[in-house]
């Protein structure tokens, strides 16, 4: 039955999206039914470059102005791998300009998501690190496959930078004060039992049920109407989004002065290499 809702959308990094002239959705099939999946696939690992977040921007602006849909899932296409975070390499050795245009970038996406008149529903089907955990952690409800490997958490301290606030709020709104700052001060990556007990999750199901899941549980958050559950998230998410939106320029030069540090640089460029000698 819930199935029924369903239809796909992928999100690609530019380079690996079809000719200009094929669409990148369908949005005759889509329009019936008025769930999209938002699948994330930028392989290996699918980080979040300046490319992907665009993307991302895009798609969920068309599905937003498409009055037809009311639920998005989002979810990877890269085997065990939701998303490992923020693309590394594009606050690494990049210009000013390339770090501004970034970090706006992910600013944007934060705000689409978070605001969302959407419901959005995570299906964790994977690592999900930083970046990558941010992204399910805007979304209305997250549903994470129990398996081991399947760390999530917010460990920007491990790689020796720091979550800005309005990761810290997102993280804050969704497990609370004390757990929150405890992970962020720890660089915490919970595996699943250990996300669910402290609220970083809602659901951990068998790898195979994540799919299914995620759309009863759309099936369930459908059955509210629309304004009045929009209204109410307004209400409990325009506060923490309106401190970024205050001040998203001042937010873009801390960025930048922070990322552009010879230390920051060094601990972003060690954590790399140890990433790419770990197969070695
Ligand atoms: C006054 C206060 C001021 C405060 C100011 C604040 C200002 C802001 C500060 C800055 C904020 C920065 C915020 C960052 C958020 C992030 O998201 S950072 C990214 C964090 N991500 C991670 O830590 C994950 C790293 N990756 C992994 O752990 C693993 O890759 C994996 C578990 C995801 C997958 O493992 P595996 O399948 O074994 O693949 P690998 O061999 O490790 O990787 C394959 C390939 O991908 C490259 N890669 C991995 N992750 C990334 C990444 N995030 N970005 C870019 N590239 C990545 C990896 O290097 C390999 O590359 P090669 O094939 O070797 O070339």
């Amino acid at each position: 039955m819930a199935q029924d809702l369903v239809d796909g959308l992928l999100i690609k990094a530019r380079s690996h999206l079809p000719p200009p002239s094929e669409p990148l959705g369908k949005l005759s099939k889509r329009d019936r039914k008025g769930v999209a999946v938002i699948k994330l696939k930028n392989p290996p690992v699918n980080s979040l470059s300046l490319e992907v977040l665009t993307e991302f921007v895009i798609s969920l602006e068309k599905l937003e102005n498409d009055k037809t849909f009311r639920g998005v899932i989002v979810t990877s296409d890269c085997p065990g791998i939701f998303s490992a975070g923020l693309d590394l390499t594009e606050m690494c050795g990049k210009s000013q300009a390339h770090y501004a245009e970034f970090w706006r970038a992910v600013q944007e996406l934060w705000l689409r998501l978070y605001l969302s008149n959407l419901v959005l529903i995570a299906a964790i089907n994977g690592v999900s690190p930083a970046g990558g955990c941010l992204i399910s952690l805007t979304c209305d409800y997250r549903v994470l496959a129990d398996n081991p490997k399947y760390n999530i958490g917010l460990n920007e301290t491990l790689l020796g930078v720091v979550a800005p606030s309005w990761f810290k709020d997102t993280l804050v709104n969704t497990v609370g004060h004390r757990t929150a700052e405890r992970a962020l001060q720890l660089g915490l990556l919970f595996p699943p039992a250990e996300a669910l007990r402290v609220g970083m999750v809602d659901q951990v199901v068998p790898e195979d049920q994540v799919h299914s899941t995620a759309l009863s549980v759309m099936a369930q958050w459908l059955a509210v109407p629309d304004h009045a559950r929009q209204l109410t998230k307004s209400l409990m998410r325009k506060p923490t989004a309106d401190r970024l939106v205050k001040q998203r320029d001042a937010d873009i030069q801390y960025f930048l002065q922070f990322v552009s540090r010879d230390s920051i640089q060094k601990s972003l460029r060690m954590y790399l290499d140890k990433l790419r000698q770990k197969k070695g």
